[in-house]
């Protein structure tokens, strides 16, 4: 059987999926796993084709500190358990710059490239090209595609793609990207379906995973991001702050003596849901817990997510549709319920039933905006896009080597 792997690293997760490629370019999932809850609770699952479980294990935090050690367990795994031997893989790759407006057929140009904008992406750009370099290494025939968080908002308007800092700058890459991208295509690509009536119209998607940002969508084009030009940047994330006035950064060099490093640690680590709770990065904790801390700093992400929503509502002129995505997004009913309230002022009517079941419309339907859950499936985009560029690249020989 023909396979892509596809290998998405995230700020708290490790996730992967294996794809048979069947007839007519069609493709069929055939394994599902993640190793989530790096830095709090590590645990790998996963499942077949039919969802049926074919593995569920806890790990202590010393064994699974980072994403590079679940990388590694995840890839063990994969290898030597369930022997897989893909014809290409696709990875998620956080920042493609200026340059990389869709997917890239991997070669070490590509990788030196990417490399440039590690420090645009420090939680994941090096988890993204690691395997790439490995499998590149040890099977150099073997296609890999880059697929970009960035990517599918360089639809962005001018206005949107700037900052008010002279233009060399822009010139040089400093833009708004927006990241998620993938997660968004693929809202983006699903939503005639779940919602044929407002598909097409101005949508909001609410994408709340351990990186939490928002997107406007315009007749299924990214047209305004919560996020910049890094994935610092819109809404308080697990540990990073989200928007914060430049002013705490030079506080922070002039005042505290912080080095460059120091402040880019502090930032992308010890910041967002984690550094007002004191208590955890993690949703499900903070939810869990008692501690005024982590009440506050649950009443910030809802307040916040609030505030943006009024944003992008104003540069789509008008909502049809709100959505909501990823860890949080699709799990959590009582964040949901929370942030509908906040959008209460636009005629948002959540159905708490429907809510507390996760079910795909949750809003009543007397709500003047309607309200969906969509399970994002990042993976699924990347796969596509991977037999896409193995199919349209006639150098690309999928069947020469495989990896063993
Ligand atoms: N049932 C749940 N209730 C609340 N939060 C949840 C639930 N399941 C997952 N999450 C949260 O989702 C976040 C991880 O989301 P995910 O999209 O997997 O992140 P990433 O891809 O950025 O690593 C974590 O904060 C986790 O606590
Ligand atoms: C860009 C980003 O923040 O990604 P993730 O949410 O997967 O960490
Ligand atoms: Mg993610």
């Amino acid at each position: 059987m023909d396979t892509i792997l596809v290998v998405n690293a995230g700020s708290s997760s490790v996730k992967f999926q294996v794809f048979s490629v069947e007839g007519e370019g069609r493709l069929r999932r055939q394994l599902k796993g993640q190793m989530d809850g790096i830095g709090s609770r590590p645990r790998l699952r996963a499942s077949g084709a039919n969802g049926d479980p074919l593995a569920d294990r806890a790990y202590p935090i010393e064994t699974v500190p980072d994403v590079p050690a679940a990388m590694g367990v995840a890839g063990e795994w994969l290898r030597d358990e369930l022997r897989i031997h893909p014809i290409a893989v696709g990875h998620r790759v956080v920042h493609g710059g200026p340059e990389y407006d869709r997917p890239v057929l991997i070669d070490h140009g590509v990788v030196a490239r990417l490399e440039r904008f590690v420090s645009l992406a420090p939680l994941h750009q090096p988890h993204n090209l690691s395997p790439i370099r490995s499998i590149l290494a040890g099977f150099p025939t073997l296609p890999q595609v880059a697929c970009f968080d960035t990517a599918f908002h360089r639809t962005h308007s001018a206005v949107a793609d700037h900052y008010a800092i002279p233009h060399q700058l822009h010139a040089e890459g400093v833009r708004r990207y927006g990241f998620h991208g993938l997660s968004y295509e693929y809202i983006a690509k699903t939503l005639p379906q779940t919602a044929p009536g407002v598909a097409k119209g101005r949508v909001i998607v609410a994408h709340l995973g351990s990186g939490a940002s928002m997107c406007a969508l315009k007749g299924g084009q990214s047209v305004e991001s919560t996020m910049g030009f890094t994935a610092l940047d819109g809404l308080p994330m697990g540990t990073r702050p989200g928007q914060i006035d430049p002013g705490v950064v030079l506080y922070l060099i002039s005042e505290r003596g912080m080095s460059a490093s120091n402040v880019q640690n502090f930032l992308y680590r010890d910041c967002g849901l984690k550094g007002l709770s004191g208590v955890s990065n993690d949703m499900r904790e903070l939810e869990a817990s008692q501690d005024a801390k982590a009440k506050l700093a649950i009443d910030y992400f809802v307040y916040r997510i609030g505030l943006n929503a009024g944003m992008l509502a104003a540069a789509l002129q008008g909502l049809d549709a709100f959505v909501f995505t990823a860890g949080i997004g699709e799990n959590s009913a009582s964040i949901r319920a929370r942030v509908g309230e906040q959008l209460g002022w636009f005629g948002v009517k959540l159905d708490p039933t429907e809510n507390s079941r996760n079910a795909r419309l949750i809003s009543r339907p007397d709500s003047l905006i309607p309200v969906y859950v969509v399970p994002t499936d990042e993976e699924l985009m990347i796969a596509q896009h991977t037999l896409a560029l193995l199919v349209n690249t006639p150098s690309t020989n999928p069947r020469q080597e495989r990896v063993s």
